[in-house]
């Protein structure tokens, strides 16, 4: 890239006040980075890294360094032409899914064929026959054809029910018709639909004989397989920019009247009987929702390397930047001159940084957990068994939108810790942070998918204090966390918390009899309000996030204290069992995770009376001790996430530290620099590249 600002040769090297600071840091870890690093991707997937990493850093067309200086249409090309070469690579070197996560992961960037392998090719999976696989799938998987999922539209998202978007049935030609009767039925914000896809998968209201069956999912070729145009009776475009995400094509479609075969509902589950238009009904209601209950758990998967992302940048940074010259506990060099202090010695700056640290390692285990959970439930469905999927729907739900929100929370946060030089996009935060945002949004509203979470939790409790014997559930607990924690709540419902002294609140069963009390506690008021004071779903609107967010920061805190007690045979568990140093590091880490997330909803805890007041003063006074227990691990415990510098993409959170270099050298390269501008009010403004 061109540099249009020559830098002064005089000046010295980075940071004059003490050679190589993040050295330092790293010479004080307690632990061996690469055990741990080795202990978060296990053996073959470090190699699947290494091997995917080198590959896509060596390659030119993947080269980010112009990133931050691109506009829509620039970003655009470039997203088409890494997708492109990335397809290239795929057939080369025969990637699977894999590999293929790792890739897309260091490309960080989302791209038009985006949409086809995260939503088109899994729906095809989840819910296609043998025969559409072979019609559909195949040349999918070939990128004969590039699809997209088609299921929001202008006036309905969330309310997958409210769909507009109608397919009738037409026995006289055995077709489906397709029809937009609205303009809010129009498919808005669909990825890669505005100018690359040629196939949809479009969620629209069943119509047979004149009963509506509800929202299914039907295959629609939208363009031409040739010219690319839009078929006849068929409108689409791009919706144009938006707050990030810049880089794909968000687009809208209209139907008029289209037909398409029969054959083109995706029909794994239910059916339309040939000429009668008699409705098959699937083994259960909601398996046409499938690919959202699948997308939600992989992007509860993806928290952790967002969160670890969002810690690397920062903590490095604040290792590396210094101000003040600390009046208590002066920084002194080898030859005893003062120096100013590392931001990162701030408790403040602890208190806002290191929980997102933790935050990072919790989702890690609970990521396990939900991967665990999802093939579970694949392996039942695969022979009819579909019981898990309320508790996965439930689940899922629940921790997406409490996972996510953590995520884009700690983000901003890291972001704003890093002072002024946060709010540059050589942060490496800014594009980031635009681009993840929709986290919170797609595949269901964090606030609506909570409530999904609480009807479940509902039912249970109502089920199990319904029954004249509750522990007749006693059998379910051990499988089922809810059962478990209110059948304890039912038998002790004033339960108090024992600790007396600040360590006491190490103690992971005092931890985990606090989030299970709270939850069991938040979910029986609401039932009371209800069932008996009558009060109405949305009156209980708050509870009800309340409840959720409850229920799933106690499977977070279960996740991570049962990885760290629980035998298991799980590669990277007994790792981390075996490295007496990586179990204290993970087990200080573990104990901030869980207070820091109690102390930010004391009220719930002291609510519940599990905690006095002098308690939760302790627990705030634990906290503090453990940032002092964290500090000295703390660039160790973000170079162990293993985030490459040409992923984070970052003049702050690069791995040598070379913050102020790098400053200078890519704001060197920033275009305006290389305009010659006439500022005379009296001239025709004008804007011109100048000579170098
Ligand atoms: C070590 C390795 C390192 C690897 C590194 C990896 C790197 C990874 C890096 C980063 C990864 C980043 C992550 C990237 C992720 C992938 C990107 C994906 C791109 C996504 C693009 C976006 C696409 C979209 O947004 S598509 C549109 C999505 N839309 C929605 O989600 C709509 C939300 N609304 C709904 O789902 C529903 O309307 C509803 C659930 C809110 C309500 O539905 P309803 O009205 O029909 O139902 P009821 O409320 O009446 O409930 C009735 C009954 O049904 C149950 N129910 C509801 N839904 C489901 C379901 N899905 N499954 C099962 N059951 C369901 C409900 O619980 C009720 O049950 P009852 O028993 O109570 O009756
Ligand atoms: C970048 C991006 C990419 C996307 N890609 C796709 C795609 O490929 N395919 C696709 O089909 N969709 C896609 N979407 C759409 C996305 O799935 C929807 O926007 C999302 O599901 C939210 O629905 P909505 O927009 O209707 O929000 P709304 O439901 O209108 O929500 C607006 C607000 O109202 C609140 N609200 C609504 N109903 C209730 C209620 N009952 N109780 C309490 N509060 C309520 C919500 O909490 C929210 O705060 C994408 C969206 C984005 C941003």
């Amino acid at each position: 890239m061109v540099s249009y600002v020559k830098i002064p040769s005089h000046l010295k090297p980075s940071d004059p006040q003490g050679p190589d600071l993040l050295t330092q840091e790293r010479n004080l870890a307690s632990f061996d980075v690469k055990e741990l690093t080795l202990v978060l991707y296990g053996i073959k997937d470090l190699e699947r890294y290494h091997t995917i990493l080198k590959i896509i850093e060596n390659d030119p067309v993947f080269d980010k360094s112009n990133i931050y200086f691109m506009g829509r249409n620039e970003l655009f090309e470039h997203a088409i032409k890494k997708e492109k070469r990335l397809v290239q690579l795929i057939r080369e070197n025969k990637w699977k899914v894999e590999e293929l996560q790792f890739a897309e992961w260091f490309l960080d960037m989302p791209g038009p064929f985006g949409a086809h392998r995260g939503m088109f090719i899994p729906t095809l999976i989840g819910q296609g026959t043998k025969e559409q696989k072979e019609k559909f799938l195949v040349p999918a998987l070939n990128y004969q054809i590039i699809g997209c999922y088609a299921q929001t539209e202008l006036g309905h998202g969330s309310n997958v029910k409210g769909l507009e978007t109608t397919a009738i049935y037409i026995p006289e030609t055995d077709e489906f018709e397709i029809h937009s009767p609205y303009l809010t039925a129009s498919k808005w914000w669909v990825g890669g639909l505005g100018k690359t896809a040629n196939h949809a998968i479009v969620m629209a209201q069943l119509i047979s004989n004149g009963k509506n069956y509800g929202p299914h999912p039907f295959v629609v070729q939208i363009r031409d397989m040739k010219t690319h145009l839009p078929l006849p009776s068929i409108t689409i475009g791009d919706i144009g920019p938006k707050f990030g995400f810049n880089s794909t094509d968000n687009g809208f479609i209209l139907f008029e009247h289209v037909r398409i075969p029969r054959f083109n509902m995706l029909s794994k589950f239910s059916q339309i009987k040939k000429g009668t238009g008699e409705y098959i009904n699937p083994p259960n209601q909601k398996l046409s929702y499938g690919t959202m209950v699948l997308v939600r758990a992989i992007i509860i998967s993806g928290v952790r390397v967002t969160l670890a992302r969002a810690a690397t940048i920062a903590i490095r940074y604040s290792a590396v930047r210094r101000q003040f010259i600390d009046k208590d506990e002066p920084k002194k060099l080898e030859d005893g001159s003062i120096v100013e202090t590392s931001i990162l010695d701030y408790t403040m700056q602890q208190y806002r940084l290191f929980p997102v640290i933790a935050q990072s390692y919790a989702c890690f285990f609970t990521a396990k957990m939900m991967v665990n959970l999802y093939t579970e439930y694949t392996k039942q469905s695969s022979s009819g068994d579909y019981s898990l999927l309320a508790d996965l729907h439930a689940s899922s739900s629940g921790l997406k939108s409490l996972t996510t929100t953590m995520a884009v929370d700690s983000i901003e946060d890291c972001r704003r810790a890093c002072g002024g030089h946060g709010y540059s996009s050589f942060s490496g935060f800014v594009k980031f942070y635009q681009d993840y945002l929709p986290n919170t949004t797609w595949e269901g509203d964090n606030y609506i998918l909570t409530h999904q979470t609480a009807r479940y939790l509902l039912k249970t409790f109502r089920q199990v204090t319904s029954h004249k014997n509750p522990e007749i559930y006693a059998s379910q607990s051990n499988k089922n966390p809810t059962i478990s924690y209110i059948l304890q709540y039912l038998n002790e419902p004033n339960q108090k918390c024992t600790a007396i002294t600040p360590s006491d609140f190490n103690n992971h069963e005092i931890q985990l009899r606090a989030f299970k009390h709270r939850v069991a506690f938040l979910i029986a008021n609401v039932v009371d309000q209800i069932d008996n004071q009558k009060k109405s779903w949305n009156s209980m609107l708050v509870e009800i996030n309340r409840i959720s967010r409850a229920h799933c920061q106690y499977l977070l805190v279960q996740n991570f204290i049962t990885a760290l007690h629980q035998p298991s045979e799980d590669e990277s568990l007994r790792m981390l069992h075996n490295s007496p140093a990586l179990k204290e590091v993970m087990t200080s880490i573990c104990n901030l995770f869980v207070l820091h997330t109690m102390e930010k909803d004391i009220g719930d805890f002291l609510e519940s009376e599990y905690l006095t007041t002098p308690q939760a003063r302790l627990l705030r006074i634990q906290v503090y001790n453990l940032l002092k227990e964290i500090r000295p691990n703390a660039v160790s415990l973000v170079d162990a996430f293993l985030i490459p510098d040409s992923l984070l993409c970052s003049a702050l959170g690069r791995y040598d530290g070379k913050v102020y270099e790098t400053m200078i050298d890519w704001a060197s390269k920033e275009p305006l620099n290389g305009m010659t501008l006439d500022f005379n009010p009296n001239n025709d403004t004008f804007i011109r590249k100048a000579k170098l």
